[in-house]
């Protein structure tokens, strides 16, 4: 599927090599199929394919049900400007101790993993292999490619169990993960303006910074959502960097900024937060019908808005 000679139109970034969870999410995508994929070493550069134009899309990791938040994903998004998430796609994950062949698990030392994986997979590691060093890899195939380049430190990594198709590699353990439900949330990011359509099944993804020193400033970022009966389905901090204690908010809420309480909540926080980066409406991989109530309707705000108009024009009432 890689093809060097494609025009960025048809190429679609993610991280790899082949056999990645974030290549089996793009797998799922309809609109990249038959497309050129490249194969990238971090969240940075799928992210610069896109802003160069290099590429029309990039596939990156943004949650997992463990782990939380992928910051290197969410500080990303918060500093490249021109970036918005067109859809989301759900990837069950689950790993394999792998090594070279011939490997005995009572030979292992140090073992590959990237920083996502080695989380979802350390209490496995730390009751199996208690005195194991640890080597961040930049992706999960990374870590058992690793393996068998030549001086290798390593003598495992946590993968894909899919990683045997692609590699010489033996699997020395299964179901490494701590939780078999473990599920990583991507999304694909794109430079398009075009909104994709609402479904009534839909998600809008925020960065919201909050006024400094400001008592009370989160809750009323929170309110912005509870007055128009938004329900958040994430919401973590991060770091802003320029001073110890300044924080952004990553926030997913349920609705579609076409929508006419997610539009208000929006407008109320623009108002009343220095910096609101709005990184994208799309339909939820889940296809979960966001429920509200009627008070929330568009017509209610509709029907406000023109009683408003009406006293500004002087109609009788
Ligand atoms: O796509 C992969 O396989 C990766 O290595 C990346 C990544 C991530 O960034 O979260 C993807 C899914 C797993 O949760 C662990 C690692």
């Amino acid at each position: 599927m890689t093809d060097a000679a494609a025009t960025p139109d048809e190429t679609y970034s993610y991280l790899g090599p082949a056999g990645t969870f974030t290549e089996a999410a793009l797998k799922q995508v309809p609109e990249a199929a038959g497309k050129a994929w490249r194969s990238v070493n971090n969240v940075g550069e799928a992210l610069a394919d896109v802003t160069s134009g290099r590429s029309i899309a990039a596939m990156i990791a943004i949650e997992n049900s463990i782990e939380g938040g992928v910051s290197a994903t969410q500080d990303a998004l918060a500093t490249v400007p021109g970036l918005r998430i067109v859809s989301e796609v759900l990837v069950p994950v689950n790993f394999v101790l792998v090594a070279r062949p011939g490997t005995r698990l009572d030979e292992v030392r140090v073992v590959n993993a990237h920083p996502v994986a080695y989380a979802q997979s350390r209490g496995w590691l730390e009751r199996n292999l208690p005195a194991h060093g640890h080597i961040p890899s930049s992706s999960n195939v990374q870590a058992a490619a690793a393996l068998l380049e030549a001086g290798s430190p390593a003598d495992a990594a946590v993968a894909p169990p899919g990683i045997v198709d692609h590699y010489d590699v033996e699997v020395l353990a299964r179901d490494l993960g701590d939780n078999p439900n473990a599920v990583t949330r991507f999304v694909l990011v794109s430079r398009s303006r075009a909104l994709p359509e609402p479904t009534g099944a839909d998600k809008t993804s925020l960065i919201v910074e909050l006024p400094s020193d400001e008592p009370g400033a989160l809750l009323a970022m929170l309110e912005q959502f509870s007055t128009r009966g938004v329900n958040l389905s994430l919401l973590e901090s991060r770091p802003i960097g320029d001073a110890l204690g300044r924080y952004r908010f990553v926030v997913d809420l349920d609705g579609h900024v076409s929508d006419e309480r997610v539009a208000d909540a929006l407008l109320g926080l623009r108002r009343t937060s220095p910096k609101v980066i709005f990184l994208g409406s799309y339909p939820r991989a889940d296809q979960q019908e966001i429920e509200y109530h009627a008070k929330y309707d568009d017509e209610i705000f509709i029907e406000a808005r023109d009683w408003l108009r009406g006293l500004l024009s002087g109609e009788p009432d």
